[in-house]
């Protein structure tokens, strides 16, 4: 833990030669136990489905260098446990230093959905004050012929909370917009300093990210 936070620290506060030391931008990823953040975050990472998964006990780092506008800027992405009991020592260290959040529900249970406000409401508490820009993800839309939540009552959801709203999924990316879309979109976004609220959806064909590392923590 003490590295990643060094490393932050480091990247913001020390001068140096711009070509020789990347931005970091550190995202994370929230939701219930079950929703798929870990696959989403190995989607993205390595462009691939796991289909068996065990709970994230902790959080799950990864870390990228997106080539962003002719920037290279580092991509930290912090896969965050859903149940309680792998989460409740690591909450604070979670939202420190986050600059963008992906809250993450399974558009086939109701009530991840329906939990979006305790985790929204559990940010608010984190951080100080200040408004983690954020984006909300619907995923495993590629279940058909299940009861889903209605993306209409998402879409209202994340405009009342000012985020753009996404559906997607793991398992197949073509079944809805494309997470690795999602990330370069985000990451644009905070290269420019600029807010998520309006972002497009389904810029297809953008450069997809080189893997870069991996680590676990579940201190
Ligand atoms: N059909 C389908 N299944 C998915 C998708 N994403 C994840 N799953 C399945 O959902 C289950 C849980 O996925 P995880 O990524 O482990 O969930 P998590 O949110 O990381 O859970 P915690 O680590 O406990 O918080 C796994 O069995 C996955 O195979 C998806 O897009 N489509
Ligand atoms: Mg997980």
């Amino acid at each position: 833990m003490s590295e990643t936070e060094s490393s932050l620290e480091l990247s913001s506060s020390l001068p140096g030669p711009g070509h020789l030391r990347s931005r970091i931008f550190k995202i994370i990823v929230i939701g219930d136990s079950g929703v798929g953040k870990t696959c989403l975050t190995y989607r993205l990472w390595t462009g691939r489905f796991i289909e068996k998964t065990e709970a994230t006990i902790g959080v799950d780092f990864r870390e990228k260098v997106l080539e962003v506008e002719g920037e290279r800027i580092k991509i930290q992405m912090w896969d965050t446990a859903g149940q309680e009991r792998f989460r409740k020592s690591m909450v604070q260290h979670y939202y420190r230093n986050a600059h963008a959040i992906f809250f993450v529900y399974d558009v086939t249970d109701e009530r991840s959905f329906q939990s979006l406000p305790v985790w929204i409401e559990e940010c608010r508490r984190h951080s100080r004050g200040y408004d983690v820009p954020s984006v909300l993800v619907g995923n495993k839309c590629d279940l058909h012929g299940v009861s889903r939540v209605s993306a209409d009552v998402a879409r209202k959801f994340a405009e009342a909370h000012s985020m753009p709203f996404f559906e997607t999924s793991a398992k197949s990316p073509q079944d809805g917009d494309n997470v690795e879309d999602i990330l370069m979109m985000v990451a644009q976004r905070l290269k420019n300093q600029k807010p998520l609220l309006d972002l497009p959806v389904g810029a297809r064909n953008l450069p997809v990210p080189n893997v870069e590392s991996r680590s676990t923590c579940s201190c």
